[in-house]
């Protein structure tokens, strides 16, 4: 489909897959002159990202893998915002922020961010008031119950069909909040109260989320549903997600949330030679 984003001027094209690239702030330490100490080698990452190719950098400042704690929003602010202003300053990529909260929205999208990538869907108070403000596209990714106990014991009636009632739910939230429909993406949020099986049959019947007409966003890159089944260490992922990605991208994925972005680029590259033949 001929799906794109739009934020101002700025128009990312989504007939081809577009790579994010995630760009996690570590928990900070001060160093001297109250610069944290680890924001020079996060904007050294975000440089590779954006040399290897990703679209789109997702900078994010509260963990939200399994067992996660919660961040204070100074905290979250304090990761999150000098990060944008470097990207934004030194980059034309387009930067997406990963929070649920309201505050880091808005003070992220006023330091150059595109996109909002809330894992919460905007469901925690403010945000669809936030976002419907500040106008950029939104990411509604699903979730079942909070990072600290989604992965105790997920159930699911049908799963596709318990997401597909979640987005039902959430999209109608975001209309009656003045959020346009052509502002919103889908995210099925791939290890966020699932099961192994459960990740599996969600990314072997992905392609009924198609139904909605809204671009996919899709992360599966180094996730416990590749880490348990392989049974290697987060350093030892890259060829399950390369192939998880690849199956979700032929299953209707518009743009895929990655650490390597390099082998993901050279892997879409593939894709498409495959498709465009002819012209090779
Ligand atoms: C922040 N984050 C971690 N995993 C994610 C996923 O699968 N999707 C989105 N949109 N964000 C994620």
């Amino acid at each position: 489909q001929g799906f794109q984003l739009v934020c101002g001027d700025k128009c990312l094209d989504l007939s081809q897959p577009r790579v994010m690239g995630i760009l996690n702030v570590t928990p900070d330490s001060f160093s001297d002159g109250g610069r944290f100490a680890n924001l020079e080698p996060a904007c050294r990452h975000a440089d590779s990202l954006v040399s290897e190719g990703a679209s789109i950098i997702d900078i994010g400042g509260e963990s939200t893998r399994p067992g996660a704690a919660e961040v204070s929003v100074q905290h979250e602010l304090d990761r999150v915002i000098p990060l944008v202003e470097y990207v934004s300053a030194h980059h034309d990529v387009w930067i997406s922020v990963d929070t649920s909260k309201p505050e880091v929205m808005s003070e992220a999208v006023a330091a150059g961010a595109h996109l909002i990538n809330d894992v919460r869907a905007l469901q925690e108070p403010g945000a669809l008031a936030v976002a419907a403000k500040l106008n950029v596209p939104v990411c509604l990714m699903h979730m079942q119950g909070q990072p600290r106990t989604m992965q105790d014991a997920p159930v699911y009636q049908d799963i596709i069909g318990d997401i597909s009632a979640f987005f039902e739910e959430r999209i109608e939230a975001c209309l009656d909040a003045g959020i346009t429909r052509d502002n919103l993406l889908l995210d099925p949020g791939f290890g966020f109260g699932k099961t192994l099986s459960h990740n599996y049959e969600l990314l072997n019947r992905q392609a009924e989320l198609k139904a909605f007409g809204l671009p996919l966003l899709i992360g599966l890159s180094r996730k416990s549903m590749i880490g348990n089944l392989l049974n290697v260490p987060p350093s030892e992922r890259l060829a399950g997600s390369l192939s998880a990605a690849l199956l979700s991208i032929q299953q209707g994925a518009h743009i895929i949330r990655v650490h390597d972005v390099k082998p993901t680029m050279d892997m879409i590259k593939v894709m498409q030679a495959c498709a465009n033949y002819q012209a090779l």
